[in-house]
């Protein structure tokens, strides 16, 4: 297959200059962090507990239609109330680390003002639990759960929201910060901007392609501004989870303003401190980019330690008169999404674990010297609870696949230091709800039963091991 990169002369050629090893014994480097994410929302539940605000999410989970069957995080997996169990399951299954998100309208109901004492309480009790059992918190700040006051003044439209994330970040690192040594800022500010604000398929549900962009810049300037607030609170290790995807095409153009799009605009504002040339020259017909003010870029590109990765698919892509814009990639008109010839998840996306080697070896190639972290990497397939046992498979078969992917981008020069396995637990999968089950342990809403499945067995093989 072509891997088309776009801009500047990015094309990787057909022939692979990878290996990927399907078969044998591999050993991953020394240290290689292997852990598990989870988010906030999708796991916590206890909504309205100890002064927990209002988020976007608890919002649009309550809008009717937006999410399958009314799903809302409520109680998901009572992981508030739960966290000894599940930290214990990290344990037995030997995991190094763990990234969970701190929820914002927990630290702070309205988004700004003075901490909520009993919400940091919750994430000292539980980044406690974790070091007791030998496991290393990381902290994503940001999971997608914008507290519902800011999103009332505009939310990421709003050049103040980031402003408001920075102040948030200290007040979290003050608390944590002498026993939490990783802070990720962002998780995937692409799905926040474009599918919260462009195309209204998460929240806030806004559906006008030119905020995706305003969004976009101010969740950048929020990163930096962030990431300042961390230094100056002396954090250790600080960076940034983008999705990333790369793209395949025979079609080079097309190819270019997906790459640009998806990857470029978040990738070059923080690690080279400039907008792509042609993706701000693409979104001009949606916005004249006055958002930016001087300085803005200097403030994003402040130096960080690690890229969290976060990969699922490639992007394959084909040029086709006629099609409409796809409404999470603005400017699309006459790109086609689609058509992979590739075996599914429950997702409808395709099992393409070469596209990681590819991205991991674009990005060691374009943007040398900053240390990658897959941040997620996973699967939903649907799972069944046979005799206390889940023989997930196909689950085992995707993260074995792409392991050694990722195996294969290392030999090729990746500075990859660790994997996180998207996710620990099944949780709510947002606007699909908790029909979509991502966990390598198996969560019974019902009970509340946690049941690890084939593929937590397995991957705890391949920590003790470091290899597969
Ligand atoms: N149109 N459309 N949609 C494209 C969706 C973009 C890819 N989705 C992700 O990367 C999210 C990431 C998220 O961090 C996690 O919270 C989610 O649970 C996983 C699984 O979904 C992945």
């Amino acid at each position: 297959c072509d891997t088309e990169w776009g801009g500047e002369d990015m094309t990787v050629s057909a022939e692979k200059s990878y290996e990927i090893q399907d078969s044998g014994v591999l050993t991953f480097p020394e240290g290689f962090v292997w852990g598990a994410a989870t988010a906030a929302y999708q796991i916590e539940g206890a909504a309205r507990e100890d002064g927990r605000g209002p988020s976007i999410w608890d919002t649009f989970s309550r809008t009717p239609g937006k999410v399958h069957a009314g799903h809302t995080g409520d109680v998901a997996c009572d992981h508030y109330h739960r966290y000894p169990d599940d930290v214990r399951i990290m344990r037995d299954l030997g995991l190094a680390a763990y990234r969970f998100s701190v929820s914002w309208p927990r630290v702070q109901p309205d988004g700004s003002g003075p901490a909520n004492p009993r919400g940091l309480d919750f994430y000292d009790r539980l980044v406690d639990e974790l070091r007791e059992n030998g496991i290393t918190p990381i902290v994503t700040l940001y999971h997608w759960d914008l507290p519902q006051t800011l999103e009332d003044r505009g939310g990421w439209t709003n050049r103040e929201t980031a402003e408001r994330f920075a102040e948030y970040a200290a007040i979290t690192h003050a608390r944590l910060g002498d026993r939490v040594e990783t802070w990720t800022t962002l998780n995937e500010p692409w799905c926040s901007a474009f599918l919260g604000y462009a195309s209204g398929i998460h929240a806030p549900g806004r559906a006008e392609p030119a905020l995706g962009f305003t969004a976009a810049h101010h969740l950048l300037l929020g990163h930096g501004l962030a990431v300042q607030a961390l230094r100056a609170s002396g954090a250790g290790k600080v960076g940034i989870t983008l999705n990333l995807s790369p793209v395949i095409s025979d079609d080079a153009e097309a190819a270019a303003i997906v790459d640009g799009l998806q990857n470029r605009i978040f990738l070059d504002p923080v690690l080279r401190g400039e907008y792509p040339a042609d993706v701000v020259e693409h979104a001009r017909r949606f916005t004249d980019w006055s958002f930016v003010r001087d300085g803005d870029l200097e403030i994003i590109s402040r130096p960080t330690d690690l890229l969290g990765v976060n990969y699922y698919h490639p992007q394959t892509v084909a040029a086709r008169a006629g099609e409409p814009a796809n409404p999470v990639y603005p400017g699309s008109e006459g790109i086609a999404f689609g058509g992979a010839d590739a075996p599914r998840t429950a997702m409808g996306w395709p099992v393409q674990p070469f596209g990681l080697t590819d991205l991991l070896l674009r990005l060691a190639r374009d943007y040398p010297g900053t240390p990658l972290l897959i941040t997620e990497n996973g699967a939903a397939f649907d799972d069944v609870v046979e005799d206390g046992e889940v023989h997930d498979v196909g689950r085992l078969s995707y993260l074995d696949g792409h392991l050694r992917a990722a195996h294969a981008a290392i030999q090729g020069g990746a500075d990859l230091r660790g994997y996180l396995v998207w996710s620990l637990l099944d949780n709510f999968e947002w606007a699909e709800g908790y029909r979509k089950r991502f966990g390598i342990v198996h969560v019974d809403y019902g009970t509340q039963r946690r049941t690890p499945k084939d593929s937590a067995l397995w991957y705890s093989e391949v920590v003790r091991r470091n290899g597969l």
